[in-house]
């Protein structure tokens, strides 16, 4: 079967809707927890109050994603979002019933979200990530869908031990996927209100992610790392000092799409 994991730092004001559209998903067999990631408001006391399993974890979305999966117990992990503000179906329900439907092979399925209107302009979605997966990682390119780093996501137990303790994750999940060969899929979950908190760090986290393992698998010397860095902080401080209106998207997302668009170091790799 499967478990729902519920990701929550400071998110008193919505843990408890998440939790209640995983146990409104939850079939016989399932659990739902939620994993208090270092939180300093109630969301501890608000996800045990709408019914979830409450495992107190570190700060860290990777590390509180592996404290959960050392808890699963299920062939299915699910991992939801607490940000919800609004969604279009039980993302939890349409998770689910993808995972059952699953081959056994397959390894991970992404759910896919829009955004309402007006849609924010994700920096990392679109800009930091393709850019790096597409010059170091083309097996992965443009396969994980529109959100590829989106939070929810039904994956193999498996999968988690070696992830990065921070927003890295999901980058690591989709490029560990894509370079082992194992079946994976995509599938649309909605509309998906979320609440924002920018977050400085997320493009320097997600950039070291795909790096580290463009180190290991070969695909930048170490030799060509540091350049690769400052490539990654030159887009992540791009990406932070926009003073345009972020309500001009057309504006934002040219100026983030022109910072992506930066000649790439040299891989010093033959
Ligand atoms: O150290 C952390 C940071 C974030 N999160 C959770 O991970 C999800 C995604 O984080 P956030 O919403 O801040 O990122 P965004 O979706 O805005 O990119 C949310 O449920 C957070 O509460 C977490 O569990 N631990
Ligand atoms: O909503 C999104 O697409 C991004 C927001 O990041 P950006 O606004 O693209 O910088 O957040 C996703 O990426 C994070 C890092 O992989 C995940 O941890 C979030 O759950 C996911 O919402």
């Amino acid at each position: 079967m499967i478990t729902f994991a519920v990701l929550a730092h400071n998110e008193e004001e919505s843990v408890a809707g998440a939790v209640a559209e995983a146990l409104a998903a939850a079939g016989a067999g399932d659990r739902v927890v939620a994993v208090d990631s270092g939180s300093g408001d109630a969301t501890a006391e608000r996800a045990a109050a709408a019914g979830a399993e409450v495992i107190s974890g570190p700060v860290g979305k990777g590390a509180a994603m592996r404290l959960a999966a050392k808890h699963a117990g299920t062939p299915w992990l699910c991992f939801l979002d607490a940000d919800l503000v609004e969604t279009s179906e039980n993302i939890a329900a349409v998770l689910r019933a993808e995972a059952l439907r699953a081959d056994e092979s397959v390894a991970m399925i992404v759910g896919e979200f829009s955004d309402p209107p007006p849609e924010p302009v994700l920096g990392n979605t679109i800009a930091l990530y393709p850019a790096l997966v597409r010059a170091l990682f083309p097996e992965a390119d443009g396969r994980f869908g529109r959100r590829p780093l989106s939070g929810f996501r039904v994956v193999r137990p498996d999968l988690m031990a070696d992830v990065p303790d921070d927003f890295g994750v999901e980058a690591h999940l989709n490029l560990t996927v894509a370079v082992s060969g194992r079946p994976f899929s995509v599938t649309p979950i909605g509309m998906y209100r979320q609440r924002f908190r920018y977050k400085p760090d997320m493009g320097l986290e997600i950039g070291k992610a795909i790096l580290d393992l463009a180190v290991s698998h070969g695909r930048v010397a170490p030799s060509a790392r540091p350049a690769w860095d400052g490539w990654v902080a030159s887009l992540a401080a791009t990406m932070g000092s926009y003073r345009g209106d972020p309500g001009d998207r057309d504006a934002f997302r040219a100026h983030l799409m022109a910072a992506a668009a930066a000649p790439l170091p040299p891989t010093g790799v033959k």
